[in-house]
């Protein structure tokens, strides 16, 4: 299977590298000094089920590689909109893209029934500006368990995590699901495929959506925001109305909020990736993982009053970082 990772940073370097070592056909697109180590190093995992090197072809011209089968997206999402002429080089008439992000994706109500059926979220896709670089016939889902962080260029620095899951935003069975599954796994990957990936796509929101910002917000590590009393009972409230919102949608997840802030608590002094970003000077992801949120509350009459007020916040501090950079 021929495999460009599109963005090879923290998840995306992660996954290639796996990708490589089960025998994948793999091409990075990265760029500046983590592209050069790359090259010529290879992508160093330091991981606590092992560390390795995996040394895929890397460029940061997607020309170089040409049409592949499956794109696996590692930009964060507020870049999709202006990937086309990354993307374009490496689309066949059947490549499929598979996009890495947390958050609410851009095909949401694409290939369901319902009142909401073929519905575009504005705040993920604005003016259907993704939707034209990214058709949503070429998308794979997926929903993604790892934690990664870039340790240094080239090295990436594997948390905790290996699950990938997949899915065809319309629930079919397809084939090239299948077959990606089984190069994600070949990799040492646990990658599932779902019949819907929806309820993934929220048991992941509850996390990201609390941490993502807050973290940002106090610059502090999840297991920092778990452990002190006052962020806990907020992160408690976010997950409660993140729930409100996602039953509005016909989503009910199985995971409680115990469960959820336990499991966070658990991935310890993660910094998380939009803190990354925050940290670098980088506008942060939050358009998909909590103003989208907001959006669909506001959308089926769900009261948000505490995700309201933090995207009222974190909104204004990525203008901040937006106007800096
Ligand atoms: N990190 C994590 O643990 C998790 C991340 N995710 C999701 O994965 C996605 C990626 O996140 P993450 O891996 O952390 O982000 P990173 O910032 O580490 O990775 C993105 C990579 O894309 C590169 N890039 C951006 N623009 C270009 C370009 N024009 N040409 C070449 N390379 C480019 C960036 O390079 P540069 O740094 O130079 O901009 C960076 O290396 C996000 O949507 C996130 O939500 C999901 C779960 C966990
Ligand atoms: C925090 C983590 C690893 C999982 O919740 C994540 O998704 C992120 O860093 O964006």
């Amino acid at each position: 299977m021929r495999i460009a990772v599109l963005g090879a940073g923290a998840i995306g370097a992660y996954a290639g590298a796996a990708l490589h070592r089960g025998g994948a056909d793999v091409h990075l697109v990265a760029r500046n000094e983590h592209l050069k180590a790359m090259r010529e190093n290879g992508v160093r995992v330091l991981s606590p089920r092992g560390d390795f090197t995996a040394h895929p072809h890397a460029t940061d011209d997607p020309s170089e590689i040409g049409p592949v089968d499956i794109v696996f997206l590692g930009l964060k999402a507020q870049y999709y909109a202006g990937c086309g002429s990354l993307l374009r080089p490496l689309l066949g008439p059947n490549t499929a893209v598979v996009a890495a992000q947390n958050g609410v994706p851009w095909w949401y109500f694409h290939g369901v029934e319902g009142p909401l059926a073929g519905h575009r979220i504005e705040s993920v896709d604005p003016g259907g500006a993704v939707s034209r670089v990214i058709p949503v016939e070429r998308a794979i889902g997926c929903v993604v368990y790892a934690a990664t962080e870039i340790e240094g260029p080239g090295v990436i620095r594997h948390i905790e995590g290996t699950r990938f899951s997949i899915g065809e935003p319309d629930r079919s069975d397809s084939a090239r699901c299948r077959e990606l599954s089984a190069a994600m796994e070949a990799g040492g990957l646990k990658c599932p495929v779902e019949h819907d990936l929806r309820e993934d796509i929220w048991v992941k929101l509850m996390g990201n959506i609390v941490f993502n910002p807050l973290s940002a917000l106090t610059r502090s590590t999840m297991a920092q925001i778990c452990r002190n009393r006052s962020t806990r009972d907020l992160a408690r409230t976010m997950m409660n109305e993140t729930l409100e919102v996602a039953e509005r949608v016909g989503v009910r997840p199985s995971v409680s909020i115990d469960r959820r802030l336990a499991g966070a608590e658990r991935t310890g002094d993660h910094r998380t990736s939009t803190l990354h970003d925050l940290e670098r000077g980088r506008t942060m992801e939050l358009d998909v993982i909590l103003s989208a949120v907001v959006e669909l509350a506001d959308l089926t009459g769900a009261p948000v009053p505490t995700l309201r007020a933090v995207d009222a916040v974190a909104g204004l501090l990525n203008q901040r970082v937006a106007e800096a950079s």
